[in-house]
Order: C-alpha cells, then sequence, then structure tokens
C-alpha cells in the first residue's frame, strides 16, 4: 500500500478531493482512465514527439511498475474547470490575502512545463518507487529549451528539477513549497537529449523535507547536474506577508 502521504498526494494530483483510492490498488488502465476524467491532457501516455530513448526509458519502467514496485506518476496540462474550484479552495486555504488576485486568473493557468508545443520543450514521465523514497523523471528536452546554442538553458535544467524533487516532496509531505534549491552544473546537456533526473528524499525534519538529485545521461554515465533541496510543509493560513499586496504594490525596482 502507499503511505498516507502518498496517498494524499495523489489524491491531489486527481483534483484536491482525495476522495479516490491510490494509485497501487487500481489497475493501470482504470487508473489511466480515472486521471483521465480530471485531467485535460495525458502528459503521462507516450507522444509520436518522444524519440527512441524516452520511448525506451518508458517502456523499461512502465515494465518495473508491474510488481508494484514503482509506479508511473500522473501529469496535467490545465486543470480542469470543475476542478478548478478545488484549487480555488486550496489556494484560499493557504494564501487567504491572495486568492482573489489569483483566483480571477486561474481558469487560464497551465503548469509551466506543459505549456510549450509537443516536442518542443518538456516532455517528461515520471516514476515513484515508495520503499525507496526516489522518483526517476525521463526528461526529453526539445530545441525551444535552449540555453548556449547546442545546450540546454540552465533555467530549463533548474526547471526539471524543481518539478522531480517537488514531486517527490509532495508525494511524502502533501501541500509542500520549493524554500531552496541549490544546484551545481557539472556538464552541459546536449540540447534534445534524453536524461534521467534522479531524485531522492533524504529526511524529513518536522515540516522540513530535504530531497537530492542528479542530471544523468541515459547510461548514467555522466553526470550533468546536481542538485540539493529543501521543501516546506504548508501550515494553511500562517502567512507572515501579504502576496496580494506584494503583486499589485510591487516594490520600486
Ligand atoms: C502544492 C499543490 C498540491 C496539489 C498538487 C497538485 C498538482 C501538482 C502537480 C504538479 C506539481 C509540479 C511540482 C512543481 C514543484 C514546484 C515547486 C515550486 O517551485 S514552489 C515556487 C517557489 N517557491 C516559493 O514561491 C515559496 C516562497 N516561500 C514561502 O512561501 C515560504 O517562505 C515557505 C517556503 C512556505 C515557508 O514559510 P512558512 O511561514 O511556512 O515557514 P517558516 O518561514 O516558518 O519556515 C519553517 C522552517 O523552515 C526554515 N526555512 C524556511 N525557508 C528556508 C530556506 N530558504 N532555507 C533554509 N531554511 C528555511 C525556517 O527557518 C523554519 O525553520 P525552523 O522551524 O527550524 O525555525
Amino acid at each position: 500500500m502507499l503511505g498516507r502521504g502518498a496517498a494524499r498526494a495523489l489524491g491531489a494530483l486527481r483534483g484536491l478531493r482525495g476522495g479516490a483510492p491510490p494509485a497501487r490498488s487500481l489497475g493501470l488502465s482504470r487508473r489511466l482512465l480515472s486521471f483521465k476524467k480530471v485531467l485535460d491532457k495525458d502528459h503521462f501516455l507516450p507522444k509520436p514527439c518522444w524519440g527512441k530513448d524516452m520511448r525506451r526509458l518508458f517502456d523499461q519502467f512502465t515494465k518495473k511498475c508491474e510488481d508494484g514496485s514503482w509506479i508511473q506518476l500522473p501529469s496535467y496540462e490545465h486543470i480542469s474547470s470543475q476542478r478548478s474550484q478545488d484549487f480555488s479552495a486550496f489556494i484560499h486555504a493557504y494564501f487567504p490575502s491572495a486568492s482573489e488576485v489569483i483566483n480571477e486568473k486561474l481558469s487560464q493557468a497551465q503548469l509551466f512545463t506543459r505549456g510549450f508545443e509537443d516536442g518542443m520543450g518538456f516532455e517528461y514521465v515520471m516514476f515513484y518507487n515508495e520503499a525507496e523514497k526516489r522518483i526517476v523523471c525521463v526528461f526529453q528536452g526539445g530545441p525551444h529549451l535552449q540555453g548556449m546554442p547546442g545546450f540546454f538553458h540552465g533555467g530549463a535544467t533548474a526547471t526539471i528539477i524543481d518539478a522531480t524533487v517537488g514531486m517527490n516532496a509532495i508525494v511524502s509531505g502533501g501541500i509542500v513549497m520549493t524554500a531552496n534549491l541549490n544546484i551545481n552544473f557539472k556538464s552541459p546537456i546536449p540540447l534534445c537529449s534524453t536524461v534521467l533526473v534522479n531524485s531522492q528524499l533524504d529526511k524529513i525534519e518536522g515540516r522540513k523535507l530535504f530531497v537530492s538529485c542528479k542530471v544523468q545521461s541515459i547510461d548514467e554515465k555522466i553526470l550533468y547536474t546536481e542538485a540539493t533541496s529543501l521543501f516546506i510543509m504548508l501550515e494553511p493560513k500562517k502567512k507572515k506577508y501579504d502576496l496580494k499586496e506584494a503583486v499589485l504594490n510591487p516594490l520600486p525596482a
């Protein structure tokens, strides 16, 4: 069985109601169907723009899911309008002063990593091993993620790291936010390559979750990037600052 944190987070990923059963208790096809109902697009299914490395790794990890030791995590692009009400409630609970500003824009909202044309930006799929507290993200970055010519932009690498360590923290801690992300870029990542983003939950201390991460070539011989991160589990209505004020009246430059 999945732990309570993972089950709660998977419930959240289905739409924040938390009523759905844990993923592993459902057959794969039923699980995909249940996600399909709440997500506008299935980004966790293979797409024609995936290259052979991405597809091969997807197949390898899907096979590892058969004995239940790994599960494939869902991903979304837009929250369905029906579910955006649940997210409004979530924002109100955690960021009450910002909810009016944010809720006006929620219908246009889109997950940052999914805002690119197929194959041009972030193509990725994540697999979770609860016993090892690991998430492996198979990531194929597209040509619109270029920084130095021929290589990924460091911000794109940071984004996929944050998304992966973030999911690791969400499945273990529920509602969390990144407080700190430290990245060492060791070797540039060739544009349009497929890489493995390996993340590991190292420890939990109270509300703090420490997650580390390595971005590696698919044969794991090249270490491209190393990162450590700190996530904080949010406490409802414990906000020391006024987000709405910050949005409406930003400090002068
Ligand atoms: C979340 C939604 C759930 C539903 C899921 C549905 C769909 C998810 C699908 C996809 C998700 C993709 C995953 C993407 C992950 C991306 C995550 C992000 O990028 S979040 C955006 C960037 N982060 C922020 O904007 C956070 C801004 N900061 C804050 O809001 C706050 O500072 C805080 C991090 C929330 C902490 O504030 P809080 O008041 O709650 O805590 P404290 O300040 O009291 O701190 C507690 C404790 O932690 C220590 N701390 C805090 N910050 C740091 C730091 N930077 N470095 C070191 N230590 C830190 C602080 O000292 C306290 O320690 P102690 O208790 O020992 O005193």
